[in-house]
């Protein structure tokens, strides 16, 4: 093993807890790392899932290329997991999309969505026959499909998709159509070159009526030599800020016929004369939807780990400048700057995981619902994940660029890992719903709540809503005191957001005019809204915690204070307009802040060694866990293509001559 780098020694001895039994919590149980390990062993040590060369250095086709090669090897090994009985849906998620995917595909898998969304699709929306006849197919990778709904034209507004399928009851088929360019679908992942089959949303006609959109499976290449089929048009959408390995794709359709039987037919049917019959409730097929959106709320605190390790870990290792006349270069991290640009985000990712698990619990109940016909807790978890995932990746985001700054120039290298774990976390931000359309969800429904609080109390996430606008509690040094204030703001926002539509109404405007008008008050009240819940849950959980050590238990109340003065502190101006809250109060948030940061110090590195990412996940000169970053990067830097010989053949053709002319 190469020798360890003096100051992160130093660090890990500091450390005043053991930073195994963080890693085995936060995995959920030592039997749960040993099984995290064994899966990135297998993956991560197979030399065939390694590049020569990196992929920034490659051409576009050749990394897409490359990114198949690997592909191919992830799904077999997938399947070999499979055949051994290891691991569920979950798993293999994580292996093509999450950490463990974006250590073997650092700019994105091109047959990811086959597992992330074409299969729960077909799950989530297929009948037993469709089942029966498709997941087999899917599983054994016979067939792989993609998620094809956005269109040029429409991403966010669903119903305005354009793209028809019109039931033909003489030959029993769907006719799929792309009436306009606008109607031509955009974006899927590996749907360019990748996918043979896709999951196509369309709008449904039958006896001459539309029925708005639904899924329909779809064959788009030959199965054999991979060319479109007739009535096909599909290509790549070209280059992106990141995610440059993903072929997103475009598709079009020209009197395209597919078998009755190939709409998804669990919720809504259409039967053979061209009768259709309508499913209890038109949002079930939005099912996929939630699924992923719960999904990138883990995502989001993985993406957060990953880059609050290489930051904090390079600030470790990092000197500069002076603190004191004659005194050595101290560590950056010892810079209280420096800690506020890492520690909230430390904390942050604890925040973001706690939330995910919860929210995951909910989805697997709400579904389970949904089997046996009961929609009525549908509406809480829609608005929830919507909510979640847009400040989740917003917060990610944003945090990772965070975290890149801290690094300085060394920050803006592709061997950092940095810029391009900001390409997969603000795309985030845009997919499975743009984030203001979501946030704008989640106060549809807040809205709803404010103004019929009937049934509140049997609804876990807003009942704190019922009786929040009086909280009013004079400061105390406490998470407790935190929350409450917190709960006070996100009551008055969507107590204000709606008086103003109202008097909006009143005035004589529409109500979705008046919606609009308000919309930033919105917004801003979902967010405030969702701040809560994941103060909350942090708090409900770091208390819950029974069988840990005290070591590790005043670790992780450090990081829910850091997390709730942090949240707070950012809340400043609504915390004095809406709460008790007055300056001396704010004033005693901030040296509470600088206290907080000040006692996890010590503590830094051993939490972030406790998340215990291999370095092949980092995949960072700054982050790794021997910390020789110096070296690292020189290394790194010999790859490039250019310094393999010593002068370029651009010195002769352009530069000589030039110099020559110059003389
Ligand atoms: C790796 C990943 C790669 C990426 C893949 C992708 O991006 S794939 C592409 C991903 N693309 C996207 O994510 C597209 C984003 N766009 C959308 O999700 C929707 O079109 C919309 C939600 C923005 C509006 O839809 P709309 O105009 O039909 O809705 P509306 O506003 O008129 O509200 C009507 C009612 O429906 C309710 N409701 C809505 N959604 C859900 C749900 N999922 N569940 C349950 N309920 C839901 C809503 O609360 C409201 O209830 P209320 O108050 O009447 O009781
Ligand atoms: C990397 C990546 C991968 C993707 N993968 C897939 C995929 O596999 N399959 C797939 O089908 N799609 C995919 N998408 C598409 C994605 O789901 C859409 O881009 C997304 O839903 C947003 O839609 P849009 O692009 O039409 O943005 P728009 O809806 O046009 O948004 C543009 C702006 O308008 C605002 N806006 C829109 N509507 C409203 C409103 N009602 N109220 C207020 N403001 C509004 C938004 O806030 C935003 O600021 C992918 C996108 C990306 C970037």
């Amino acid at each position: 093993m190469a020798k360890i780098n003096e100051d992160l020694l130093k660090e890990r001895k500091k450390c005043s807890f053991n930073t195994a039994e963080l890693t085995h919590l936060l995995d959920g149980g030592k039997d749960k790392t040993l099984e995290r390990r064994s899966r990135e062993h297998f993956f991560l040590d197979d030399p065939e899932l390694r590049s020569k060369i990196p992929s920034e250095y490659l051409s576009h086709k050749e990394k897409y290329e490359e990114a198949i090669r690997k592909s191919c090897i992830l799904f077999r090994k997938v399947q070999e997991l499979q055949e051994a009985g290891k691991g569920g849906m979950d798993n293999y998620r994580e292996i093509l999309g999450g950490q463990l995917g974006s250590a073997i595909l650092k700019d994105g898998n091109p047959i990811t969505l086959h597992y992330v969304m074409f299969i729960p699709t077909i799950m989530g929306q297929g009948n037993f026959e469709q089942q029966a006849e498709w997941i087999q197919k899917a599983w054994t990778c016979s067939i792989i499909g993609t998620y094809a709904q956005t269109e040029l034209g429409h991403g966010t507004f669903i119903r305005g998709l354009e793209t028809t399928a019109t039931y033909d009851p003489k030959t029993e088929e769907f006719v799929l159509n792309s009436p306009t360019l606008t109607s031509y679908k955009w974006w899927p992942g590996g749907l360019g070159h990748s996918a043979n089959f896709a999951i196509v949303v369309a709008q449904l006609y039958t006896q001459g009526k539309c029925h708005g959109i639904h899924p329909f499976i779809v064959q788009l290449r030959d199965e054999e030599t991979h060319m479109p089929m007739k009535g096909i048009k599909i290509g790549e959408i070209g280059c992106k800020l990141g995610m440059n390995s993903t072929n997103n794709g475009y598709l079009g359709f020209e009197n395209y016929r597919i078998p009755r039987t190939n709409l998804l037919m669990k919720n809504n049917k259409v039967l053979p004369d061209g009768t259709y019959v309508k499913s209890p409730s038109s949002k079930l097929t939005y099912g996929t939807m939630i699924f992923v959106r719960v999904v990138l709320v883990q995502d989001c605190a993985s993406y957060m780990k990953k880059a609050v390790t290489i930051a904090t870990r390079y600030s470790a290792v990092r000197h500069q400048s002076e603190m004191k006349p004659n005194c050595p270069e101290p560590q950056i991290i010892d810079y209280v700057t420096q800690q506020y640009k890492l520690f909230p985000y430390i904390a942050m990712s604890f925040a973001f995981q706690y939330s995910a698990s919860w929210l995951w619990d909910i989805y697997n109940n709400v579904t389970g619902e949904l089997e046996s016909g009961q929609l009525e807790n549908l509406p809480e978890l829609h608005a929830l994940a919507c909510c979640l995932k847009a400040v989740g990746t917003a917060d990610c985001a944003a945090g990772v660029e965070t975290l890149r700054l801290a690094c300085g120039g060394h920050g803006y290298m592709t061997a950092s890992n940095l810029p391009s774990t900001y390409g997969l976390a603000t795309a985030m931000c845009t997919y499975e719903g743009e984030n203001t359309v979501l946030l704008l969800q989640t106060a549809r429904y807040l809205i709803k709540i404010w103004q019929n609080k009937k049934n509140i109390q049997k609804l876990p996430t807003v009942r704190y809503l019922d009786n929040a606008l009086f909280n009013n509690r004079s400061y105390e040094k406490s998470v407790s005191w935190i929350l409450s204030a917190l709960q006070q703001v996100a009551a008055a926002k969507i107590d204000l957001a709606n008086k103003h539509i109202n008097d909006r109404v009143r005035q004589g405007k529409a109500y979705e005019d008046a919606w609009n008008e308000t919309s930033i008050e919105l917004v801003a009240a979902a967010d405030a809204h969702c701040r809560t819940f994941l103060l909350d849950i942090f708090n409900l959980t770091v208390n819950n915690f029974q069988l840990i050590s005290p070591e590790l238990k005043a670790v992780l109340t450090d990081l829910l204070e850091l997390y709730a003065v942090h949240t707070a502190i950012r809340m400043t101006g609504d915390l004095l307009r809406f709460t008790n809250t007055i300056g001396k109060d704010v004033e005693a948030l901030q040296l509470w802040l600088e206290e907080l940061l000040a006692k996890i110090r010590p503590n830094a590195i051993g939490i972030v060694d406790s998340f215990d990412i291999r370095d092949e996940v980092l995949g960072s000169a700054l982050g790794a866990y021997d910390g020789n970053v110096y070296e690292r990067l020189f290394a790194e830097a010999q790859k490039s293509p250019l310094n393999q010989e010593p002068v370029n053949k651009s010195f002769g053709l352009y530069l000589k001559p030039f110099l020559k002319n110059n003389l």
